[in-house]
């Protein structure tokens, strides 16, 4: 793809001509499923300032960021050592909203909503305050992005509200800093996937290349990094409510061969509480029409019809939390104890036996 053909959105337009933004914003996700937002309402020197926290962060000595391991609280934020998930050469470090605290007395899976252990200020100085603010406009963009996007749908601006938590400090955002180091040509820096959410806003935050999207020849593209823009992608989640007028692209991460590559992904999910099968969006026939057009260019199968897997009975809240409790075995172990033997039946792998007893154990 030449950078011309890029498909770039101009987040200010929004401003001055809302319609022209819509129906832009309409065909970029309706043909690629992720777009380049530019001139997105976050100020460039706190797009600086998270940049230089996320290397600052992962610069630290091993031992302070281990302290913040995600193996030592229930709710999947904190540290990632390399290598412990499905064995990608990244390093992470994800966080949620402030003051997160889970239901008293609701299901397992609101503790997906909890605090994060985060570095202690005499190490990391004004990091966290940084990472808080870069949330905070995340945060704001996500609210207002998700509107677009209704509206692009033809749903109206508050068309896709009552998937979310009415609360706005309740809502599933999470922010996620990665760390890619250099290795050998082809590395595999993280694997192949779609997004499971309902939208990512990433931030490639330093120039080395390496992430790639499949286009619909099979070919890999790679992603350039563009100063201030954010890629948007198309998650699974709005892929499968909208029955693919959306679809979410497949991407991948190869490591750099040359420096060290770090991002910063703002997830965003639906309610926990909201399971597939009960949504049910009423997209106007002419932008369904726009969809087997695509199918028709691209040779998609214009007959997929998006039945519905054993996955979407359940809740978001509950299928996310099933897929943390596969990849991360000792949260399981001292957290989830009820339904650890469903995901262990032979107990706690032996590789993670011997840190039951390492850590602080905040719940
Ligand atoms: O680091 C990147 O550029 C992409 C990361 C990604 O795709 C993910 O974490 O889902
Ligand atoms: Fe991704």
């Amino acid at each position: 793809m030449a950078y011309s053909d890029l498909p770039l959105l101009d987040a200010s337009l929004v401003d001055r001509d809302r319609a022209a933004f819509i129906a832009q914003l309409r065909t970029l996700l309706i043909e690629h499923g992720f777009l380049y937002l530019q001139n997105a309402p976050v100020p460039a020197d706190l797009v600086k300032n998270m940049t230089d926290a996320t290397a600052q962060f992962f610069a630290l000595p091993s031992d302070i960021k281990e302290a913040c391991d995600t193996n030592y609280t229930a709710h999947f934020n904190g540290y990632v050592r390399r290598g412990t998930i499905e064995k990608p050469t990244r390093e992470q470090f994800n966080y949620g909203a402030d003051n997160a605290t889970p239901k008293e007395g609701s299901p397992e899976y609101h503790k997906l909503h909890g605090s994060t252990p985060w570095p202690d200020e005499s190490v990391f100085p004004g990091g966290r305050v940084v990472m808080r603010e870069y949330y905070k406009y995340l945060k704001d963009l996500s609210l207002n992005f998700t509107r677009y996007v209704a509206e692009a749908l033809g749903l109206g601006a508050m068309g896709l509200e009552h998937l979310f938590e009415p609360e706005i400090e309740d809502r599933q955002l999470r922010c996620k800093l990665l760390r890619y180091p250099q290795g050998p040509p082809s590395t595999e820096g993280f694997y192949p996937h779609t997004d499971a959410n309902f939208l990512t806003y990433l931030l490639q935050a330093t120039p080395e290349p390496g992430l790639e999207l499949q286009m619909p020849t099979g070919e890999w593209l790679p992603a350039t990094a563009i100063p201030g823009t954010y890629i948007v992608f198309v998650g699974d989640v709005l892929e499968k409510i909208t029955k693919g007028v959306v679809k979410a692209p497949l991407h991948r991460v190869l490591s750099p061969t040359t420096g060290t590559r770090h991002s910063v992904g703002f997830f965003q999910g639906v309610s926990m509480d909201t399971r597939i099968v009960d949504v049910k969006l009423d997209i106007p026939q002419e932008i369904i029409d726009l969809k087997r057009e695509r199918q028709l260019r691209y040779g998609e199968d214009t007959a997929k019809e998006y039945p519905f897997v054993p996955n979407d009975y359940l809740t978001t809240g509950q299928s996310v939390l099933n897929m943390k409790l596969t990849a991360h075995p000792l949260v399981a172990y001292k957290f989830y104890p009820k339904l650890f033997p469903q995901f262990y039946p032979d107990g706690l792998p032996e590789k993670y036996a011997r840190l039951v007893d390492s850590g602080p154990s905040k719940a």
